[in-house]
């Protein structure tokens, strides 16, 4: 299979990569975060979630972080809205994008929204068409598409299931979700393949949690397959914070030097990726965990 000559990054470290912070983030930092992704080249930004403040505290500055942003107009900029109420909120923010949030898993989808998958999607229609007649594009993101923290293994059926459902409210792309990290290059394939029995390749994305360290080899394994869209967070942050122990998304900085390498093109400038993720990680008080930002910051040390 001819590799993808183009890959297309969503970073949602903003989102998935703070909302698990316990300590606090001033929304200055989230915009600054925002602003510096752009800066790198970056043209889709995950950039909060409209969900309860009582589920994720860090998520509670939403409609401040929105109106804080310097909006680009070659950049999408996408939050989450798990219901009306949410979705109505972001309205006024002004989103390009919104996102719905299932899970192939029952446990899972009772944990992380309260509800079941069943009833996930009853919830969904009316956002989804909501969003579409406000010229609001919707992409659908399917969690623990390969493992499930309270299921275990979760059968590509079940994930092509769920992408059914989502296709049949209207959901346009959707994204393939290793949830907890416990993806190969095979699983993950087999959860793509079931997803493409109902979405076209264009509109399939890899989300790939590295808690096991396999995120890069799964991004791998989804480009063989033709996948050309993924989400992935600078400096390595994030979690879901419905999934303990889950780690953060694959880091943007390890993706890029990856395809860079590989002669595939990201649009994206990997010194000032870098620069936003120390960034970042010096906000929070830690290492960026991207090996790669470690090797460059290393050099330039010398
Ligand atoms: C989804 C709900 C709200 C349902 O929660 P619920 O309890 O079923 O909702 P409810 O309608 O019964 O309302 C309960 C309370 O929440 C409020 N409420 C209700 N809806 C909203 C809203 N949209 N925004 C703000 N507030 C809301 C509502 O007003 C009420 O407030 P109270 O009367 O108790 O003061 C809740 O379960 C929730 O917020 N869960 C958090 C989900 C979440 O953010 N998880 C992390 C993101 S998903 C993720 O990380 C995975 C992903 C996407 O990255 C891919 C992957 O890696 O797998």
């Amino acid at each position: 299979m001819n590799l993808p000559r183009r890959v297309k990054l969503i970073d949602v470290g903003p989102r998935d990569g703070l909302q698990n912070e316990k300590q606090p983030v001033p929304a200055a930092v989230k915009v600054e975060l925002v602003h510096r992704l752009q800066d790198a080249g970056l043209n889709e930004i995950e950039v909060t979630s409209f969900v309860s403040p009582k589920w994720v505290p860090q998520m509670a500055d939403n409609a401040e972080v929105m109106a804080g942003i310097h909006r680009q107009p070659d950049v999408r900029y996408s939050v989450l809205t798990p219901n009306l109420q949410g979705f109505e909120a972001a309205l006024k923010t002004k989103p390009d994008e919104i996102v719905v949030f299932g899970a192939a898993s029952e446990a899972f989808s009772q944990k992380n929204i309260n509800c079941s998958i069943e009833e996930s999607i009853e919830r969904f229609a009316p956002v989804v068409k909501a969003a579409r007649d406000a010229g609001i594009a919707v992409r659908g993101a399917m969690s623990c598409t390969v493992g499930c923290p309270y299921e275990g293994e979760i059968a590509p059926e079940r994930v092509g299931y769920l992408a059914g459902l989502m296709k049949s409210i209207g959901i346009q792309r959707v994204d393939v979700a290793d949830t907890i990290g416990v993806g190969t290059p095979r699983k993950v394939q087999a959860a793509i393949e079931a997803t493409l029995r109902h979405y076209a390749l264009n509109d399939v994305s890899g989300h790939f949690h590295d808690t096991y360290g396999q995120a890069l080899v799964n991004t791998l394994a989804a480009l063989q397959v033709g996948v050309w869209n993924f989400q992935s967070s600078v400096a390595g942050l994030g979690g879901c914070p419905y999934a303990k122990g889950a780690t953060g998304n694959v880091a943007t900085e390890d993706v890029v030097y990856m395809l860079q390498g590989m002669g595939i093109e990201t649009g994206i400038h990997l010194d000032k990726l870098i620069d936003a993720g120390v960034f970042i990680s010096n906000a929070l008080g830690r290492q960026p965990n991207s090996l790669v930002s470690r090797a460059v910051l290393n050099k330039r040390a010398v």
